[in-house]
């Protein structure tokens, strides 16, 4: 007989967990099916990896570096087997949480294979059928490569297989400069590589403040990577060994040789081969399921969530996106979730935090009555005393200096960064910031010196001055 289950979900990456995790804890019936193995993403090709290569890289980099401290700078011997060891430790460390056996503990039957969604209220896997009362579609993305002639005969590596390398490349270029391209470009040049970063755009990072993408080429060229912005690989092909990619950039045509091509130019959804017609559910152009702010597509049983509904692909969105999805179908559809106040940071050096809109982006929306309080970081005596001064927090304020957006480029800018999307997920002015002492000499010194020097501005209001005119005159002297 077909088990009816009250939340069915498909895909068993943080969206997936998440709502199975939130579906188990509100004692509902719930099926999580996965075609691998539970984790998806972020646990094995994504963040986990990539934080794990970084923290290696960093290492290398300081010994290299350590000359501005007054320590010998010594040249690194990688062992890049050992590094790879110690990537993979850290996925078993992190792996329990997301294994067959928490799901069970919490209350979720993992279902291993593909779905495939044969009804409105029904997925079918292998040869079982599961009955829903509601669905999450949680199936994630993966690694997309451009249609440029030869690139697929080059066995490109992506961030899927770049882990399964086990020696470096001596020459890589990294196609896209988004956040893959830039963490993974700039670890694996700390590692020894010789790195080219090839991006379409004018500036890395295109989707962050201007400033940020250009404070990061500069760092990453100052580290020795080739980094060609507005550049555009016409053709590639193979010659003994050597990779050649024919480009085309502000200074014209030229080849770029390589040993590999790591391909980071973005990402496709998860929904090939889904059912979706039958469940229905509709897509979007780009195959992305459509959702509206509670994450409800156009079947009202069927949910989506995470990097499927391609708005912003990070696991904190998608666990976010999972709890909401659970709880609004199996309590009431009452939670929304709003993208405009998400931060999100890529894990490069300096890293580069950011939350809510950008400049651009409030101007369009809120018209000219737009401020930025910038502060450069050559006033924040922490980054003085680390010689980290090139960065800046970068905060954009409506008319009521209420806190719209922020950017951050600072070695610790990720943990800067939350304390100013509180403000953006509260809509808060950011004088209110400057009554929270903040320990000296910290980097969210620097944060608090922004509030701070904006609250200042205030004093400098007639009320305010005539107020203190006021107080003078009648104190006797
Ligand atoms: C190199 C790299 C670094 C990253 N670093 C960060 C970072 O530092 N911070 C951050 O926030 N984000 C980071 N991300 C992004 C983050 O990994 C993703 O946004 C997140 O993992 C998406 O989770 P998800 O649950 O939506 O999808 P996924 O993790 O992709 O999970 C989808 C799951 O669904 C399964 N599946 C698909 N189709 C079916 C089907 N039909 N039936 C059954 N199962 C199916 C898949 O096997 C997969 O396990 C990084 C990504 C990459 C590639
Ligand atoms: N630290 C993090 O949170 C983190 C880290 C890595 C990835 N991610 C997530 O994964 C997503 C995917 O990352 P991504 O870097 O692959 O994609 P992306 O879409 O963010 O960036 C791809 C980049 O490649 C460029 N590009 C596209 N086609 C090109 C071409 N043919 N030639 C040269 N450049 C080209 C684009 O202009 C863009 O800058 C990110 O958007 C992010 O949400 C997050």
């Amino acid at each position: 007989m077909t088990k009816t289950y009250d939340l069915v979900v498909v895909g068993g990456g943080t969206a997936g967990i998440i709502a199975a995790k939130t579906a188990g804890a509100l004692g509902a019936k719930v099926a999580l099916v996965e075609v691998a193995r539970p984790g998806g993403d972020c646990l094995w090709t994504g963040c986990v990896p990539s934080k794990a290569l970084i923290a290696a890289a960093a290492t290398a980099h300081r010994m290299r570096t350590s000359g501005r401290f007054g320590i010998t700078p010594v040249e690194p011997e990688v062992d890049f087997p050992a590094v790879m060891a110690h990537v993979r430790k850290a996925i078993e460390r992190i792996e329990p949480a997301d294994s067959p056996q928490a799901l069970a503990e919490a209350g979720a039957e993992v279902v291993p294979g593909t779905a495939v969604f044969t009804g409105p209220r029904e997925v079918l896997v292998g040869q079982r059928r599961l009955r829903f009362r509601h669905a999450v579609v949680a199936t994630g993305s993966s690694p997309a490569l451009p249609p440029i002639p030869g690139l697929a005969e080059l066995d490109p590596l992506t961030s899927d297989t770049v882990w399964e390398l086990t020696e470096l490349p001596r020459r890589l270029a990294v196609l896209g400069g988004g956040p893959i391209g830039c963490e993974l470009g700039q670890a694996l040049s700390r590692l020894g590589a010789e790195v080219t970063i090839i991006e379409a755009a004018d500036r890395l990072l295109p989707r962050e403040e201007p400033r940020a993408g250009t404070a990061l080429s500069a760092a990453l060229s100052l580290e020795g990577i080739r980094v060609l912005t507005s550049t555009t690989v016409t053709g590639a092909e193979q010659d003994a060994g050597t990779v050649r990619l024919e480009v085309d950039g502000p200074v014209g045509a030229e080849v770029v040789e390589a040993d590999r091509v790591l391909v980071a130019t973005g990402r496709r959804p998860g929904t090939a081969g889904l059912g979706q017609d039958a469940a229905g559910v509709a897509l979007d152009e780009r195959g992305h399921v459509v959702v509206d702010a509670k994450l409800r597509t156009s079947n009202p049983r069927v949910y989506a969530a995470g990097d499927v509904v391609g708005k912003l692909l990070f696991t904190h969105v998608a666990g976010m996106h999972g709890s909401i999805a659970a709880t609004n179908a199996l309590l009431a559809p009452l939670r929304r979730i709003d993208h405009d106040t998400m931060p999100w940071v890529t894990f490069t050096d300096p890293e580069i935090a950011h939350v809510g809109l950008t400049e651009q982006d409030a101007r369009r929306r809120h018209g000219t009555n737009i401020r930025v309080r910038l502060l450069e970081h050559e006033h924040v005596d922490r980054a003085v005393t680390e010689d980290e001064t090139g960065g800046f927090t970068h905060i954009v304020l409506d008319g009521k200096a209420r806190v719209l957006g922020a950017t951050i480029v600072a070695p610790r800018a990720g943990e800067m960064i939350a304390e100013l999307a509180g403000l953006v997920a509260r809509r808060a002015r950011l004088p209110e910031l400057s009554s929270v002492v903040h320990p000296y000499p910290s980097w969210t010194d620097g944060v608090w010196n922004a509030a701070v020097a904006e609250a200042q501005q205030g004093l400098h209001k007639p009320a305010v001055r005539a107020l203190a005119r006021l107080r003078r005159m009648i104190t006797p002297g």
